[in-house]
C-alpha cells in the first residue's frame, strides 16, 4: 500500500511582489498568484492526481490557492480542514519590512540567519503593533502561550508535526489523496520531516510558489522518491530562483 500526498505553496501574494516579509500577516494573492493557482489545478487534473481532502492554513493566500486549484481540477466539493499549525512561519519583528532594505541594514549574514537558519528566530514582534496577530479572531481559541511572537524553522517543525500526525496521516491512512496547501516555510518544515533532512541541508531548500509537489509515500509515510516530484519541474526551478533572490 502506498499513499498519495500533494504539497502546494500558495501562489505569489501582494507582499511577495512588493518584497515584504509576510509571515502571519493575512495578505491576498496577486494576479500572478491567481494564475499560478489555476495552473496548479490544471497540473493536478492532467496528472489525474485528484485530491479527496484538502488541508490548508488559516491564511487567505493558501485558502484561495486551494479553492482556485480545486475548482480548476473539478474538486471544489471535497472535505476541507484548516489549521493555524500550517501557517507560514511567524516572521516576528520583520513582518511588514522590506526584504531588500532589511538586507542592506543587517548585512548578508544576519539577513540569511533570520531567513534560513534552522534555529535563529528574528526579534519578536511588539504586541499590539501594526502587523501583530494578537486579537485576530481566528486565533481566539488558541492558548496565549501558543500564539507566536516570532519563530525559527525549528519552532515551525515543532508546531506543525502534531498536525501532520493527528490530522494528515489519518487521512492518508484512510487511502485518501491528500492536498496540503500552505506556505514556503511551513512546507519546508514538512519536507524536512518527510525527507529526513538534517538542519544544514534544509537551509538550502526553497519551495516554489504555485507548483504542486507530489509525494508517493510508503507504509511508514516516507517518500518512495526522496524530494518528491514537481508536476512542472521547469516552472518549479524558475520559482525557486525567484524565492532565493528575494531581497536582492
Ligand atoms: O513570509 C514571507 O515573507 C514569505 O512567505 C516567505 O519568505 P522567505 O522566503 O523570505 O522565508
Amino acid at each position: 500500500m502506498t499513499y498519495r500526498l500533494i504539497l502546494l505553496r500558495h501562489g505569489t501574494s501582494d507582499w511577495n511582489a512588493k518584497n515584504l516579509f509576510t509571515g502571519w500577516v493575512d495578505v491576498d494573492l496577486n494576479a500572478g498568484g491567481i494564475e499560478e493557482a489555476q495552473r496548479g489545478g490544471e497540473l493536478l487534473r492532467d496528472r489525474d492526481l485528484l485530491p479527496d481532502v484538502v488541508h490548508t492554513s488559516v491564511l487567505r493566500r493558501a485558502i484561495r490557492t486551494a479553492n482556485i486549484a480545486l475548482e480548476v481540477a473539478g474538486r471544489q466539493w471535497i472535505d476541507v480542514r484548516r489549521s493555524w499549525r500550517l501557517n507560514e512561519r511567524h516572521y516576528g519583528g520583520l513582518q511588514g519590512k522590506d526584504k531588500k532594505q532589511t538586507l542592506e541594514e543587517l548585512g548578508e549574514e544576519q539577513f540569511m540567519l533570520f531567513r534560513r537558519s534552522y534555529d535563529t528566530p528574528p526579534p519578536p514582534i511588539e504586541r499590539g503593533s501594526e502587523f501583530d496577530q494578537a486579537g485576530d479572531p481566528r486565533y481566539a481559541g488558541l492558548p496565549p502561550e501558543l500564539l507566536p511572537a516570532t519563530e525559527c524553522l525549528a519552532d515551525v517543525v515543532e508546531r506543525m508535526l502534531p498536525y501532520w500526525y493527528d490530522a494528515i496521516v489519518p487521512d492518508l491512512r484512510a487511502g485518501k489523496t491528500v492536498l496540503v496547501t500552505a506556505h514556503g516555510n511551513s512546507l519546508r518544515a514538512l519536507v524536512k520531516h518527510l525527507d529526513n533532512l538534517d538542519e544544514k541541508t534544509i537551509v538550502g531548500l526553497n519551495i516554489p510558489t504555485g507548483v504542486p509537489l507530489y509525494y508517493e509515500l510508503d507504509e511508514n509515510f516516507r517518500p518512495i522518491v526522496k524530494g518528491g516530484e514537481y508536476l512542472d519541474p521547469d516552472a518549479a526551478a524558475a520559482a525557486i530562483e525567484a524565492v532565493k533572490n528575494q531581497g536582492r
